[in-house]
């Protein structure tokens, strides 16, 4: 694999995980890195600070790492890595802007888009991309990663997928380092399913945990959340194996387990018997898995997948059922052969 140097690296949207990721990136030095706020107070109060303190207080921004809440599209056209840091609903109206880029885009988001209606489905990023930006050369960084620990140069591990090699070999180039190792993986489907599910899973060991239903339980939620996991992304034209690794079984593991993890929180707190709009609004970051689980369920549905752990979280978060009695229906499924 080549390592190329890229010489400058646009993360646009500084909310945690961007900040996270400029923050590290910028300490490893391969390239010189800009962090795009869209909002000017806000992208002021970084610079003067040195710190986010509104998504990632108390980590010091590196002196090298540049902040801007500038014209974002000459930053990018600027750029030879450009990264969306934003959530999941923003990454369409991005990708549609940056479409006449040369330069590699790669986005952070984990999910599926919002469905827009019952019988049209929501789609994953690089579905979006083949829509929207053709001809960009597009890819993900996915995999166990909460961002407090990457600011601080805890060690962590990374997958950057991407169908070019161009786009692996830039991000590997611009993030792995001394406390970061990025895998490059091909299989993009299979990277943004397990990224994008293990959300709504997390949605249920934080309910499973919340309840004291037990450490059997919450194994049992992670491997046959695992399974469904994997059923939906071979239906999507993934790769078996990548569920068996970082961007699959290892967030999975990360956010159904940490309670770093903002989707665990979701379950958690609505365990509490906080109402949905009350565990989000006491975040205040965004949790998609609350966002995607509706769009898994719809695709898994016109797909013939079975995940009844999905459906019930959807139920759970539409108000339709009560946790004891997702709990039950979970249990009172019909005996079945475990890799049927
Ligand atoms: N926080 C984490 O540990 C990790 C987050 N992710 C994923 O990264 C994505 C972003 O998550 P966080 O940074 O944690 O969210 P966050 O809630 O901390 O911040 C979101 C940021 O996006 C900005 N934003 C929203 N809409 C925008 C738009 N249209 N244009 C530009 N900026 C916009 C907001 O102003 C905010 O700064 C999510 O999809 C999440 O699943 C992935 C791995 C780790
Ligand atoms: O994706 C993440 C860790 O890999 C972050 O998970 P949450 O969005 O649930 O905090």
């Amino acid at each position: 694999m080549t390592l190329a140097p890229t010489p400058h690296t646009v993360v646009l949207g500084a909310g945690a995980w961007g900040t996270a990721l400029a923050i590290g990136a910028a300490r490893h030095g391969a390239a010189r890195v800009t962090l795009w706020a869209r909002d000017a107070a806000q992208a002021a109060t970084l610079a003067a600070r040195r710190e986010n303190p509104r998504y990632l207080p108390g980590q010091a921004l590196p002196d090298t790492l540049q902040v801007t809440s500038g014209d974002a599209l000459a930053l990018a056209a600027s750029a030879d890595l450009v990264v969306i840091g934003t959530p999941m609903a923003a990454l369409r109206e991005w990708l549609t802007a940056l479409r006449g880029l040369q330069a590699p885009v790669a986005w952070l988001c984990k999910g599926f888009e919002r469905a827009p209606a019952d019988d049209q489905p929501g789609l994953l990023g690089h579905e979006i991309a083949a829509r929207v930006a053709p001809a960009l050369r597009t890819g993900v960084l996915s995999g166990p990663s909460f961002a407090l620990e990457v600011a601080r140069g805890q060690p962590t591990a990374l997958v950057a997928a991407s169908a070019h090699a161009a786009v692996r070999d830039a991000l590997v180039a611009a993030f792995h380092g001394p406390t970061l190792r990025v895998y490059a993986n091909d299989d993009v489907a299979g990277v943004e399913v397990g990224g994008a599910v293990k959300n709504v899973l997390a949605i249920a060991t934080g309910l499973c945990d919340g309840l004291d239903l037990g450490l059997n339980a919450r194994a049992a939620l992670i491997t046959r959340g695992l399974a469904e996991i994997t059923r939906l992304g071979l239906a999507l034209g993934a790769r078996p194996d990548t569920f068996m690794g970082l961007s699959g079984l290892g967030d999975l593991v990360l956010t159904a387990t940490g309670d770093l993890s903002r989707n665990r929180q979701v379950g958690l707190l609505l365990a509490r018997g906080q109402t949905l709009e009350q565990a989000v609004a006491s975040l205040g970051h965004v949790a998609e898995g609350v966002y995607s689980a509706r769009t898994v369920a719809q695709r898994a549905r016109q797909l013939g997948v079975d995940m009844p752990i999905t459906e019930a979280v959807v139920a759970l978060l539409e108000g339709r059922l009560r946790p004891a009695q997702a709990v039950a229906m979970l249990m009172g499924r019909d005996p079945k052969s475990e890799g049927a």
